[in-house]
């Protein structure tokens, strides 16, 4: 099962024209540049933009193509915005109720209780929803919009607004939720560390065209695509948990490439976790180091080096099937004779865990 969009809509100098697949279910994230177009494929997907061409269909229910246009209302979708608008004269417990009596009980297969309690919000019931900081709105907008028991949930930028504390919490809780919902999320975000660490599949928009669609993990390392170039390029692999050191307080974990140590997570042995390797956190060397302070050393094969001007190259490696970024300076390659095929030490200097 999929959900299956193309739409075509001008407005002015804009044109957006784009046409995408996504799997029905976990996180696919719209990302791009601002103004190219992610609001208006998400309005356009919700039956909000009247004036557009296409189509839309999830599954096997069609919302839209050319002899059928479902109404919002009817489409089944719920839609967490920017800034959450709830509805300032009711309560945090009857802002939720209003989203559960249009739902006729079916939350994605989820016990509504166990939606509230995953976003923090049981205590906050008898609360007015103005007295409530940005991150608590933000938690009631996405309970609200879930106990509507939605086929689709669409969520444009819904953390934008937010320090990074509440951003990291409220993501740890999609991500929770995410995995028991049986719901797919579209997801807008023009922040890649965002969609790395939340989305499973990405499309990617620039100009009001998709660009590219695929797993993030691939797309982050797409050489012709912008991410592998930003100054914070980053790639994601996943591993496995395969012991905990007290001790030191550390947790080792399995990847394709190798052994990866991090600081102590709590999470059981046996679970698969994702990692985030900055590009400019790995150094490379020719031999195994052993006077070093770093523990993550990892035996790599270069696969591709690509210059970027005027000091720097990013060179792309291959950890036994998973790939890194490297990002070097040039002087540094031509000192060690660095070559696509060479076999090389990665020395990752931070490994954190999404
Ligand atoms: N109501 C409108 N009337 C005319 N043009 C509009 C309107 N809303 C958006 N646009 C234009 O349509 C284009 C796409 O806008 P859209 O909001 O979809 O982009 P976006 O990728 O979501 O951007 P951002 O990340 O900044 O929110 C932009 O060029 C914008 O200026």
């Amino acid at each position: 099962m999929s959900l299956q969009a193309r739409f075509q809509l001008s407005r002015g100098d804009f044109t957006l024209q784009a046409e995408f697949s996504a799997p029905a279910q976990g996180i696919t994230a719209l990302f791009g540049p601002s103004g190219c177009g992610k609001t208006t494929l998400l309005r356009c997907i919700a039956g909000l933009e009247p004036g557009a061409r296409g189509s839309v269909q999830l599954g096997q229910t069609t919302w839209q193509d050319a002899h059928t246009f479902v109404p919002v209302h009817r489409r089944g979708i719920g839609y967490v915005f920017q800034e959450a608008n709830l509805f300032a004269h009711l309560s945090v417990r009857n802002n939720l109720l209003y989203g559960y009596r249009r739902s006729g009980g079916d939350q994605g297969g989820v016990d509504p209780e166990r939606i509230i309690q995953l976003l923090g919000i049981d205590q906050l019931q008898d609360r007015s929803v103005q007295n409530l900081s940005g991150g608590e709105r933000q938690r009631v907008a996405i309970g609200r919009a879930l106990l509507s028991a939605p086929q689709l949930l669409l969520m444009d930028e819904p953390l934008a607004a937010l320090d990074r504390e509440s951003k990291n919490a409220i993501m740890a809780c999609l991500q929770q939720l995410s995995q028991e919902l049986a719901i797919p999320v579209l997801y807008v975000s023009h922040d890649h560390s965002e969609v790395a660490q939340l989305a499973q599949q990405m499309i990617m928009l620039d100009g009001g065209r998709v660009q590219a669609t695929g797993p993030v993990i691939e797309l982050l390392n797409r050489l012709d695509l912008p991410l592998a170039h930003a100054p914070d390029a980053e790639t994601i692999v996943e591993g496995i948990i395969n012991a905990h050191d007290e001790r030191y307080g550390l947790s080792y974990l399995e990847f394709a490439g190798g052994r990866l140590t991090v600081t102590q997570a709590d999470l059981p042995v046996g679970q698969t976790v994702r990692v985030r390797l900055q590009a400019r956190d790995i150094s490379l060397t020719l031999s195994q180091q052993t006077d070093t302070s770093i523990l993550n050393i990892f035996p790599v094969t270069i696969e591709a080096i690509v210059e970027e001007p005027p000091a720097q190259q990013l060179v792309i490696l291959d950890a036994n099937g998973a790939t890194l970024l490297a990002r070097i300076t040039r002087k540094s390659a031509e000192y060690l004779k660095l070559a696509v095929g060479k076999q090389v030490y990665a020395q990752v200097k931070s490994v954190a865990l999404v």
